[in-house]
């Protein structure tokens, strides 16, 4: 099982943070030599001997440069380095600048050009704004790229593109990933990412004070089936279904059942002869909604998928009034578009980009940031889904959510995500726990859909899904 701890994504903030503890305990020089040994040996596994050309920034990314130059150089390997500027004087880079005896040439798109690859040390976790225009035309000029803890260029707190920017084929971080190596849009330009000990003492990383985390089983634990579960113990989930869009309500009441929920019980009303036609096991009440709610087993309810905005002002301030456990969806959102206070007292909400802005504006290119200060507004976790979907809890803590597949890109799959979510809730995990684990079945399910599939195809893999959380939460 992957420890939290391991889960950690520092921002490169946190990472100064970690970097001024760790000075008094072990020297920064011994970091840079074993993060420049680490990045050398990973070029050394990626390709085979050619000429290299290190591109050095002033700072640490740059030292690191110079260390992993000094060990190509020692295993035989054609190597040159160009400084963007000199490091600064008496820190550790300067002493690895100096190591350095191999042949020195301008930092210069030429230069960069005729190298078979060329490795970006010039910034790293200390990129605080845009990269110079002579910066971007030396990367440009590469044929192949190697970045060394960040690619120049993308900011590691949130994966915005500072620059317009060739790709990398391969990114050698340290320590632990960054929020950066997994978000959007810069994910795409970093190639394989690798992350590499350098001997950062665990203790110090546990001190930190950091609240992202990568999702995956460990950072939570899912519910498993005992020998004397009942479906009332396995959970109750809940829908409300509408008139003209029954299918949304059925794809999410499938997947709430596939995921494991003991019993599902759609709430229909006048369309309850409709839906009885479905599935035999998912159960139809026709009853009015004030007298389902009498039912305290009936604790989590899943609003939205299939429901006008309408239909929503009909049934959500009903569930709210009765203190019940909601996650609000599709139509949930367009009805409290542009009003998000309206959904104060809903557990979770699952918006996708579109739905998200249209609660409360455009993101930005912080979208971490973004879906962190919405949840604590409304008090609500908030699922921002993507490619990268982020959990954050109104507390401040956050998930990145890197396991999916575009598989998953297909109407529908956010309607079986919601159901999901519904049965983690209704199994007792708290919602900051059940929605991350939602995502993260949801995710295998899709990487284990195979090619091309469509939104009821997810449903046959999601109990193996949830049983692949289990056991690597174990
Ligand atoms: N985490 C770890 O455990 C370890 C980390 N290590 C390594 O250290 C790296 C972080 O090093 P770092 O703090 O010196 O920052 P780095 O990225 O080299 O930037 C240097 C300076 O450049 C400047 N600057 C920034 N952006 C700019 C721009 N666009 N255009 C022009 N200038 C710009 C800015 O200075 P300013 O000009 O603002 O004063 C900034 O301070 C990290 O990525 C990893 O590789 C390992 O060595 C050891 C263990
Ligand atoms: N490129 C992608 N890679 C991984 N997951 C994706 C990708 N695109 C979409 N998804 C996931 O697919 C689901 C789509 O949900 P949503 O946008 O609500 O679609 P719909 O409304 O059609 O059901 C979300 O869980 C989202 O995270
Ligand atoms: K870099």
């Amino acid at each position: 099982m992957m420890h939290q701890r391991q889960l950690l994504l520092p921002s490169p903030s946190e990472c100064g943070e970690l970097d001024k503890r760790a000075a008094s305990i072990v020297p920064v020089s011994r970091l840079m030599e074993n993060a420049g040994r680490a990045v050398a040996r990973a070029v050394r596994q990626h390709a085979a001997p050619c000429r290299v050309l290190v591109l050095c920034g002033p700072g640490n990314n740059g030292g690191d440069g110079y260390v992993a130059a000094r060990h190509l150089m020692q295993a035989g390997w054609s190597v040159t380095v160009a400084a963007l500027a000199p490091p600064r004087a008496g820190g550790p880079a300067a002493e690895a600048a100096e190591k350095w005896t191999g042949p020195v040439v301008p930092f210069s798109a030429s230069e960069a050009g005729r190298a078979d690859i060329v490795i970006d040390a010039v910034f790293g976790a200390g990129q605080n704004r845009p990269p110079s225009a002579q910066i971007v035309t030396v990367l440009a000029a590469a044929r192949r790229i190697i970045a060394v803890d960040m690619l120049t260029g993308v900011d590691g707190a949130t994966g915005a593109l500072l620059c317009d920017l060739p790709a990398a084929e391969m990114t050698v971080t340290f320590v632990r990933l960054k929020p950066g190596h997994l978000l959007y849009p810069g994910r795409q330009y970093l190639g394989e990412v690798i992350c590499a000990d350098i001997g950062m003492p665990e203790a110090l990383i546990a001190e930190i004070s950091c609240l992202t985390w990568r999702n995956e089983p460990g950072l939570w634990r899912v519910p498993e089936m005992t020998a004397e579960s009942h479906k009332y113990t396995r959970g109750v989930v809940s829908l409300c279904a509408g008139a003209s869009m029954p299918g949304a309500a059925r794809l999410s009441a499938a997947g709430a059942r596939a995921s494991g929920a003991g019993l599902v019980r759609i709430s229909a009303g006048a369309q309850a002869a409709a839906f009885r036609l479905g599935p035999p096991g998912l159960i139809v009440d026709a009853e009015p909604l004030s007298e389902l709610l009498e039912d305290e087993r009936r604790k989590v309810w899943i609003c939205g998928p299939g429901l006008t905005t309408d239909e929503v002002g009909e049934v959500l301030p009903m569930l709210l009034d009765a203190a019940r456990t909601v996650v609000a969806d599709a139509g949930a959102l367009g009805w409290a578009a542009g009003k998000p206070e309206k959904l104060k007292g809903v557990a979770a909400i699952t918006p996708h980009l579109g739905e998200f802005t249209r609660l409360f504006g455009k993101p930005g290119s912080d979208r971490l940031g973004a879906a962190r200060e919405a949840a604590h507004l409304l008090g609500t976790v908030v699922v921002l889904k993507g490619p990268d979907t982020i959990v954050a809890a109104p507390d401040g803590r956050a998930a990145i959510n890197a396991h999916a597949s575009p598989a998953l890109a297909t109407a529908g799959s956010g309607d079986t995500l919601s159901g999901v979510i519904g049965t983690m809730l209704a199994a007792g995990m708290t919602t900051w726990d059940g929605c991350c684990a939602g995502v993260w079945i949801h995710g295998e399910a899709g990487l284990r859909s195979g090619a091309w599939p469509i939104a009821e195809n997810f449903d046959q893999h999601l109990g193996a899904a949830r049983d692949a959380a289990i056991q690597l939460g174990k």
